[in-house]
């Protein structure tokens, strides 16, 4: 399972579904969970997506559930929180809503604190969140690691100088913007969002952060969608 940005960053997420070994250290699950690590061309020491990874098709999200029980009983209570809305805002797309999750106030806070256990001693000075559902998971983990939260906007957003990338969605197209200055060359940064489908949304704001030379950590989401990530 893997996404090939137009800037040649690969991503791996959590090929079982599960966290199940998520809290020891770095980045094992990733890597630990591969079925395909031989095939897999990592460029440049890539960040790799760390997914707390809900798989939320129904069929999968029972599978997940039951393997993530078995890791985390947290994961369980988080992935019956995510509502699917059938058809929309489109004919065809199973729409994952966290409105629901947010209502749960232990799921809400049990989202919050894996993240937090995850990236809390790993020196990240900088949370980038992405617009819209980015901007509700990542401030609460900023706030818990110390780090400075920033936003990245659809466009015509921010009001002060800016650097724009276009990405490709599920739906349609978008572009990204972050503030000039925000971040410094050499901060070390973590991604968040609600929710991976082809990735492009992520790529985009990896490939804005590099662009003024901060180290993603990782990049983190609530919930993937692995049948919709782009193969190379
Ligand atoms: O992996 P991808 O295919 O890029 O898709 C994932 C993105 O799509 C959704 O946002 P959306 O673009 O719908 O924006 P919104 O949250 O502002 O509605 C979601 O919150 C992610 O940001
Ligand atoms: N199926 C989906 N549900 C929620 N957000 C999405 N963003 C892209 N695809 C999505």
């Amino acid at each position: 399972m893997r996404v090939m940005c137009s800037s040649n960053w690969l991503f791996r997420s959590a090929v079982s579904g599960t966290l199940s070994s998520f809290p020891s250290s770095r980045f094992p699950p990733l890597l630990a969970n591969s079925t395909a690590s031989s095939s897999i061309r990592f460029l440049n020491s890539p960040p790799l997506l760390f997914s707390a990874s809900l798989r939320v098709s129904p069929q999968v999200t029972t599978m997940a559930s039951k393997n993530a029980q078995d890791q985390d009983p947290r994961l369980e209570r988080i992935s019956s929180a995510i509502r699917v809305i059938p058809n929309f805002p489109k004919p065809g797309i199973m729409f994952q809503d966290i409105t629901t999750l947010l209502l749960d106030t232990k799921a809400f806070k049990d989202t919050i604190d894996l993240f937090v256990e995850r990236y809390r001693d790993q020196n990240i000075s900088v949370v980038a969140g992405i617009e819209a559902r980015g901007f509700i998971f990542g401030p609460p983990i900023a706030l818990a690691i110390g780090a400075k939260f920033v936003p990245m906007r659809k466009p015509n957003k921010l009001p002060g100088e800016v650097i724009s990338e276009e990405y490709s969605l599920e739906y349609g197209t978008d572009k990204m913007e972050m503030h000039v200055g925000a971040v410094q060359s050499g901060e070390r940064a973590l991604v968040i969002d609600d929710l991976i489908a082809t990735g492009g949304t992520l790529c985009a704001a990896i490939k804005l952060l590099e662009r003024v030379g901060v180290h993603i950590v990782e990049c983190a989401c609530v919930i993937e969608l692995p049948e919709l990530k782009v193969q190379p």
